[in-house]
C-alpha cells in the first residue's frame, strides 16, 4: 500500500509518498513560498532499487496563492506523465498529517474525525502559525483523497512523558486543572526520530541525549532512553531558542509593557512575537543562508544575531546536562542544524567542561547522512543526524492502523 505524508508549514508544504511496509520513499517534495508572487515546487522521484538518491528531480516555479493550490499541484505531479508514481489518487490508502499542537487531548497518533478536527481548530490560538495550515492540509487531503484514512501525528505527543515538575508552570493550580496551561513542547516527531537514530548509532539504549532541532522553528529536548524529559518550547511554539521569526525566551514583563504603556493590542503582540522577531527582527532576514552571507561580508547585526542564537543554544545544553545528570551526545538536526557549520561551531564553543570537543574539520565537511563531528577525545559525542519527520509520521500511521 501507499502512505502519503503531508507536513504543512506556515508558507511551505513538505510531502513524501512511501510504499509500505517496505518503508520505501517513492517520491518527496517541497512546496515553498506559498502566497508569494512565485512559489517553487521541488519534486523528487526515487528509483525502486536505489532509494538513497532521487532518480529524477523537477523544479517548477509558479504562482500558488494558498495551500490548496499547492496540494492540488502536488497531486497533479503524483499522477502526471512521464514521472507519475501512481495511477490514481485512490492508490493512496493512508494520508498522515503533521499537526503541531495536540494539547493534552492527543498524547498519541489519532485517526482524524470531525471531532478531532474541531479540537485542532480549538487549538489555533495556541499555535497560530501552524494549526491553521495543518487543518487546511487535512481539509484539502479529504477532498483529494476521499477514500484514504486520514491520520494526525502531533508534534506535542512525544513530550507527554515530561514529569509534572517539568511541564507545570508556577501559576495558580486552577490555570492548569481548568485551563490546561502547561508546557507541551513541539517538534516531537523530529526529536523522537533523531534520538532513535542516535541511540542506535551509539549502541546505548539508555543514551542521554540533547537533541537540537534548528529549522524555522527551533527547539531543544533532553531525551533519556528514548523518552523526552524536558524541552525548550512551552505552552505554544514561542519559548526557548531564538528562531527565524520568533523571539524564544522572553521576560513576561516585556509583554506587560507592550500591552500597557506602549498600547499594543493582543493581536499586535502576537504578530510581533511570532512573525517579526527572532533572526528577522535582529537582522532583517529570517533565512540563515542570507544571514550567513551578511556575516561573511562583515555585517555587525548578523554577527550579533549569530552570537545570540548560539548563546541561547549553549545555555540550554548546559541546563539539559543537569536535567539528564550527564551527557552521551548532542545531536544537531533540521535545516540549520544539518547545514550551518558556523552555528554548530559557536554552539559547541567552550563546552569542554561538559566533555564536548568539536572536530572543526569534520564539522566543515558536507556528507549526507548521520555523521560524527566530535574529536576522538570528546567524552560526549557531537552528531549531525538528518531528521525525517515524514518517515516517522508514516511509521506511526502504520502502527496505529496495524
Ligand atoms: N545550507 C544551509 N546553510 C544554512 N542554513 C540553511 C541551509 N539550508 C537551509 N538552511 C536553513 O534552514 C532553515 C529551514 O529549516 P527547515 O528544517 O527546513 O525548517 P522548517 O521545517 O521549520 O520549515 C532556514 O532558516 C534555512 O535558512
Ligand atoms: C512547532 C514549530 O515550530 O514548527 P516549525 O519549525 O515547522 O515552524
Ligand atoms: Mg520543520
Amino acid at each position: 500500500m501507499h502512505i502519503f505524508v503531508i507536513n504543512s508549514g506556515s508558507s511551505s508544504i513538505k510531502y513524501q509518498l512511501f510504499r509500505w511496509p517496505q518503508e520505501r520513499p517513492v517520491c518527496s517534495g517541497l512546496v515553498e513560498r506559498i502566497g508569494a508572487d512565485q512559489a517553487t515546487i521541488t519534486h523528487k522521484v526515487f528509483a525502486l532499487d536505489a532509494p538513497e538518491m532521487p532518480a529524477t528531480e523537477q523544479r517548477l516555479t509558479l504562482p500558488l496563492p494558498n495551500h490548496e493550490a499547492g496540494l492540488r499541484e502536488v497531486v497533479r505531479l503524483l499522477t502526471a506523465a512521464p514521472n507519475g508514481v501512481i495511477q490514481d489518487p485512490a492508490d493512496i490508502a493512508v494520508v498522515g498529517h503533521r499537526v503541531v499542537h495536540g494539547g493534552e487531548a492527543f498524547a498519541a497518533t489519532t485517526l482524524i474525525t470531525q471531532a478531532v478536527k474541531t479540537e485542532i481548530r480549538r487549538l489555533f490560538a495556541l499555535a497560530p502559525l501552524h494549526n491553521p495550515a495543518n487543518l487546511l492540509g487535512i481539509d484539502v487531503a479529504e477532498q483529494l483523497f476521499p477514500q484514504a484514512r486520514q491520520v494526525a501525528v502531533f508534534d506535542t505527543a512525544f513530550h507527554q512523558t515530561l514529569p509534572e515538575y517539568a511541564f507545570r508552570y508556577a501559576l495558580p493550580e486552577a490555570l492548569y486543572t481548568e485551563q490546561r496551561i502547561r508546557k507541551y513542547g513541539f517538534h516531537g516527531t523530529s526529536h523522537q526520530y533523531v534520538a532513535a537514530q542516535a541511540t542506535a548509532y551509539l549502541g546505548l539504549p539508555d543514551a542521554r541525549l540533547i537533541t537540537v532541532h534548528l529549522g524555522n522553528g527551533c527547539s531543544v529536548a533532553a531525551v533519556r532512553g528514548g523518552l523526552s524529559l524536558d524541552t525548550s518550547m512551552g505552552f505554544g511554539p514561542l519559548a526557548g531558542l531564538v528562531m527565524g521569526t520568533r523571539t524564544g525566551d522572553l521576560d513576561p514583563s516585556v509583554l506587560l509593557h507592550l500591552l500597557g504603556p506602549l498600547g499594543y493590542s493582543p493581536e499586535q503582540v502576537s504578530t510581533l512575537l511570532n512573525k517579526e522577531s527572532g533572526m528577522l527582527g535582529l537582522t532583517g532576514s529570517s533565512d540563515m543562508r542570507d544571514i550567513g552571507a551578511a556575516l561573511a561580508a562583515g555585517d555587525a547585526r548578523a554577527q550579533l544575531a549569530y552570537d545570540l542564537y548560539a548563546y541561547r543554544i549553549r545555555q540550554y545544553i548546559g541546563a539539559y546536562v543537569a536535567v539528564l545528570g550527564g551527557l552521551d551526545a548532542v545531536v544537531f538536526t533540521a535545516g540549520v542544524g544539518e547545514n550551518d557549520a558556523l552555528v554548530r561551531r559557536l554552539a559547541c564553543q567552550d563546552m569542554g567542561f561538559f566533555g564536548l570537543e568539536l572536530d572543526e574539520a569534520a564539522n566543515q565537511q558536507r556528507i549526507p547522512g548521520l555523521r560524527e563531528i566530535s574529536l576522538p577525545s570528546s567524552r560526549a559525542k557531537i552528531l549531525v543526524v538528518p531528521t525525517n519527520e515524514e518517515l516517522e509520521i508514516a511509521r506511526q500511521c502504520a502502527q496505529l492502523l496495524a
